[in-house]
């Protein structure tokens, strides 16, 4: 992390416990007249950051959109949180830590071993992403040994992995304390992964030395462009260690926010015209994306021509989704008939993915629930459980929603209404003081 301000204002940037000639002692007598300080030499202030990223859902296309077909995600208001402190010179502290607040997991290693882990070619290469290979994601597993990982929570191992990847790539070997808090259900289909890879990025590149971040601003900012595309590269690598073959959907959504269109890497922001009401319905079955992707990667194997042909399918439809909501609307019943064209895109997308094979019988539950209203439902992300989206149309009576909702918690599952496309990673520093 480098921050530019002028010299005569330093007084006021620096924590109150310490004074400027503690500052200029602990970072090598380099702070001499230079204008420019490269703040990484105080990181042992006791300083931290904190970085959080949005989960998604995604409206179109999931899974074809691994097979390059275009597809339609927005943000969500519910966020994964991040904070770093790296340790105090007082602190004697030779150790990284990782809290996984969300699963009550805690995992701390020597500085030593994360060298031996991640050897110096991983290091330091904070500003050009790099993949971590099979190999090395088994060697790095070695990390693991030792840590009682309860067998209903080994999912979590990939994460650890992409913590460790992007914080040794980004950061180095350095100590450090990270926790890890969530608003979004893991393995849920709302981009969980993707908001852990997002936020954690976000908070390391903030403390690398090849980001410059303007210090002078309080409370959560945004980082420039240039520096958003190099989180999300970074969240892209982490969700290459979870998802197997990700398409990077989810990185994008999290990291920029709002509503975009992607496709084969490429993002497109969308401006909707109407209010999208989506329920959220959480079956609560659990599943695993990688397995879910390598799946539908496996019929297309055995059926390459239907395949291709569902793909292009779903491909028509993100594309017709993206410009429904995009269009004008002069009266209700212009939005009753948007409404109407997003539910029958809806429907048939569903069906395209059960073809995929990744449907499950409770959301089928939820789609034969919500019928009974009159509601269309699709599932959102990587399916075979998880979550299922209902579009609620601006003029159904509130007494409705309230019943469709009680129907479905009543097979035991849990509703939600999202609040849809809002801000993408952000960070703030704290505890200077
Ligand atoms: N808050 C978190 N703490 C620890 N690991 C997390 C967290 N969020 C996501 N993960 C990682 O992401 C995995 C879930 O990702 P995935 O199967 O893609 O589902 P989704 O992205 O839909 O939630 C978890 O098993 C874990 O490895
Ligand atoms: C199935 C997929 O389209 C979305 C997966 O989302 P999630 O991990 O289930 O939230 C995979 C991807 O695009 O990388
Ligand atoms: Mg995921």
């Amino acid at each position: 992390m480098k921050i530019n301000f002028q010299f005569s204002t330093i007084n006021s940037y620096l924590p109150i416990k310490y004074t400027l000639t503690d500052a200029i002692e602990y970072s090598d007598k380099r702070v001499t007249s230079s204008p420019s300080i490269n703040w990484s030499k105080f990181h042992f202030l006791n300083m931290e950051v904190r970085a959080r990223a949005p989960g998604k859902i995604i409206l179109a296309g999931e899974h074809a959109v691994v097979h390059g077909s275009a597809a339609v995600a927005a943000s969500i208001g519910l966020y994964t949180s991040v904070s770093v402190r790296l340790p105090s010179p007082n602190d004697n502290d030779d150790t990284l830590t990782l809290h996984l607040m969300d699963v009550g997991l805690e995992f701390s290693w020597s500085i030593g071993r994360i060298k031996e882990i991640l050897p110096g070619s991983v290091n330091n290469v904070a500003s050009s992403p790099t993949t971590c290979c099979e190999e090395t994601i088994k060697f790095i597993l070695t990390a693991l040994e030792g840590f009682k990982i309860p067998e209903a929570k080994m999912g979590i191992a990939s994460g650890v992995i992409a913590f460790l990847w992007l914080y040794a790539s980004i950061l180095g070997n350095k100590a450090a304390k990270v926790i890890v808090s969530s608003e979004l259900p893991l393995g849920a289909g709302l981009g969980s992964s993707a908001a852990f890879c997002v936020s954690l990025s976000g908070a390391f590149l903030a403390l690398s030395d090849s980001v410059e971040v303007d210090f002078d601003q309080e409370g959560w900012v945004s980082f420039g462009e240039k520096e958003q595309q190099l989180a999300n590269r970074w969240a892209f690598e982490g969700e290459k260690i979870i998802h197997g073959k990700p398409s990077g959907i989810d990185n994008t959504v999290s990291t920029f926010g709002n509503l975009i269109k992607f496709k084969s890497g490429a993002l497109t922001c969308i401006k909707s015209s109407m209010i999208l009401k989506m329920l959220i319905t959480n079956t609560n079955v659990g599943r695993n994306t990688k397995a879910l992707v390598a799946g539908v990667s496996e019929r297309k194997k055995r059926h390459p021509d239907a395949m291709t042909s569902v793909f292009t399918a779903v491909d028509f439809i993100s594309n017709e989704f993206a410009s429904v909501i995009q269009s004008t609307s002069f009266s209700d019943d212009d939005v009753v008939k948007k409404e109407q064209r997003i539910q029958e895109l809806m429907e048939m997308n569903q069906g395209l993915l059960q073809c995929m094979g990744v449907s499950h019988a409770f959301i089928e539950t939820v789609l034969r629930t919500t019928l009974k209203y009159e509601l269309t439902s699709k599932l959102t992300g990587a399916g075979g459980g998880g979550c299922v989206l209902t579009l609620l149309p601006a003029l159904l009576p509130a007494t409705v929603i309230d019943k469709v909702i009680g129907e479905l918690e009543q097979c035991g599952f849990q509703c939600l209404v999202a609040e849809i496309g809002g801000s993408g990673l952000v960070f703030r520093f704290d505890g200077l003081s």
